[in-house]
C-alpha cells in the first residue's frame, strides 16, 4: 500500500511570483475532493509538487479517480516516502519498493531522478547510476534499458525522498477558483455540458441557467439537465442551477415575430436573462456550447446577432470544434449517454422550417420592436419566479 501520493501539477509550474496562489488553490481543491471519500488525507506543498499523505482505510482506485478529476494536476503517483534520506536508507527503500511492487524482478528498467535538495551528496545523474548499480546487484535478473525500459523507477530527493514507478495521467488545466466565475447556458444537449467542463478546466467556477418551457418541455427534460449538471459538477464543483420558465416569452415571440427569426430572437432573450443573472451572481461572462456553422443559429452572422444584446463577454469554448471532437469529450467526461436521451428542448420545439442563417441586425431589431413593453413584464416575471437548484459539492 502506498504511503501517499506525489502529485505533479500542470501549467501552474510556469507561473511566476504569484505561483503560490495557484498552488494554494490547488491544495484547497485536493483537500475538498478528498474530504468526500473514505481515508485520512493530509495535503501539503512540496517544492514543485503536492504530497498527499494517506492514512486509515482508503480505496486506492477511488483516490486515483478523485484526483484525476482535479483541474491543475498533470500526474498522480503512488509513492513510498523515506523520511531520513541518507543514501543507505534510500537505496534499501528503493530495493524494497521494487520487490514489493513486482512479483518477478526480471524486467528492464531505468532509474530517473530529480533532486530539489541541492545539498544532497549525489546529483541526479549520480543517483541514477548508483541506484541502477545497486538494483542490478540486488536483483540479478533485472536489466537496464535507457531507451525503452519496461519500468521507470523514480527517485525524487526533496525534503524527504520519494520513490515511485507509476504515473497516472492528471486532467491538466488550472485549479478551480483561480479565474473567477461565469454563467453557463446549460441545455440538455451534448455541447453545453462540454462547454461548462472546458471553461471550468481553465479555473473558472460555473453557475448555470436552463430555459424551461412547460408544458412544451417536460419535467423529464428538466431532470435531464439537472442530471447533466450533476455529472459536470464532479469536475467543476458546486453549480447553482437557475431554472427559468421561458414559456410565455417564447409564445409571445412566436406570435409576434417572423418565424424564420424565431430562434435568433429567442436566443437573444435567453442571453439577456442569462446576463442579468450573471451580473446578479458575480459572474464575469456567459458561456455557451455554440460552435461556428453547427446550425443556423451558429453562423458567424447569427452569433453576432446574439452577441449584440450582451455587454459582458460571451465565452464559447467549443467555437472551432468539430461535432465529433465534442462528442469525444462528452464521452470522456461521462455526459454523452445522458445528453442523447430523447427529451425535447425549448429551442427545438419552436423552431422554424427555414430559419435565417444570415440574420440582418436591423431586421431583427425591428421585429423586436413589435414586442412592446409586454415582453419586459414577462422577463421580469420569469426572473421573479426562477427556481434555484444547488448541485454538487
Ligand atoms: N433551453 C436552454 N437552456 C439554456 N441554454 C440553452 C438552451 N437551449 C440552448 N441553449 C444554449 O445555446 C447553445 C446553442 O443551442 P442550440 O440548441 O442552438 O445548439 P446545440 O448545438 O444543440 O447545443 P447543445 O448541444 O448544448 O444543446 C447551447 O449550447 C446552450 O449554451
Amino acid at each position: 500500500m502506498a504511503q501517499g501520493f506525489l502529485l505533479k501539477y500542470a501549467e501552474i509550474g510556469v507561473k511566476g511570483k504569484n505561483r503560490y496562489k495557484f498552488e494554494d488553490a490547488l491544495c484547497d481543491q485536493i483537500r475538498l475532493r478528498l474530504s468526500f471519500i473514505d481515508g485520512d488525507f493530509t495535503v501539503q506543498k512540496e517544492s514543485g509538487r503536492v504530497f498527499v499523505q494517506a492514512d486509515g482505510d482508503f480505496d486506492f482506485d477511488e483516490v486515483i479517480e478523485t484526483l484525476q478529476r482535479v483541474f491543475g494536476l498533470a500526474g498522480i503517483s503512488p509513492v513510498e516516502v523515506v523520511e531520513d534520506k541518507n543514501w543507505d536508507n534510500v537505496t534499501k527503500a528503493v530495493g524494497d519498493f521494487v520487490e514489493k511492487q513486482y512479483d518477478k524482478c526480471d524486467f528492464s528498467f531505468k532509474v530517473k531522478s530529480k533532486r530539489s535538495d541541492k545539498h544532497y551528496p549525489y546529483t541526479s545523474p549520480e543517483v541514477c547510476v548508483e541506484m541502477g548499480g545497486y538494483l542490478l546487484d540486488r536483483f540479478p535478473e533485472l536489466s537496464v534499458d535507457v531507451h525503452n525500459p519496461d519500468v521507470y523507477i523514480w527517485v525524487e530527493i526533496r525534503e524527504k525522498a520519494y520513490i515511485y514507478s507509476k504515473v497516472y495521467k492528471g486532467i491538466g488545466g488550472m485549479p478551480l477558483g483561480t479565474a473567477g466565475k461565469a454563467m453557463l447556458l446549460l441545455s440538455g444537449g451534448i455541447d453545453s455540458p462540454v462547454a461548462g467542463y472546458m471553461i471550468s478546466k481553465r479555473g473558472v467556477w460555473i453557475d448555470a441557467v436552463y430555459f424551461h418551457a412547460p408544458p412544451y418541455t417536460s419535467e423529464r427534460a428538466k431532470q435531464k439537465v439537472v442530471d447533466l449538471a450533476k455529472l459536470v459538477s464532479r469536475y467543476t464543483g458546486k453549480i447553482r442551477l437557475h431554472v427559468v420558465n421561458f414559456t410565455d416569452i417564447q409564445m409571445y415571440i412566436y406570435e409576434q415575430c417572423p418565424h424564420e427569426e424565431l430562434t435568433i430572437i429567442m436566443r437573444r432573450y435567453m442571453m439577456r436573462i442569462a446576463q442579468h443573472l450573471a451580473k446578479e451572481n458575480g459572474c464575469l461572462g456567459l458561456v455557451t456550447g455554440e460552435s461556428i456553422g453547427q446550425v443556423a443559429s451558429q453562423t458567424m452572422q447569427s452569433l453576432a446577432a446574439t452577441n449584440e444584446v450582451c455587454d459582458i463577454p460571451v465565452y464559447r469554448p467549443l467555437i472551432a470544434f468539430d461535432k465529433q471532437d465534442i462528442v469525444d469529450i462528452s464521452e470522456k467526461i461521462g455526459t454523452y449517454e445522458t445528453s442523447i436521451q430523447p427529451y425535447e428542448d425549448c429551442c427545438t420545439i419552436f423552431v422554424a422550417k427555414h430559419p435565417v442563417t444570415k440574420p440582418n441586425l436591423k431586421a431583427i431589431n425591428k421585429s423586436e420592436e413589435n414586442l412592446t413593453e409586454k415582453i419586459d413584464e414577462m422577463v421580469k416575471e420569469a426572473l421573479d419566479t426562477i427556481e434555484i437548484i444547488e448541485i454538487g459539492k
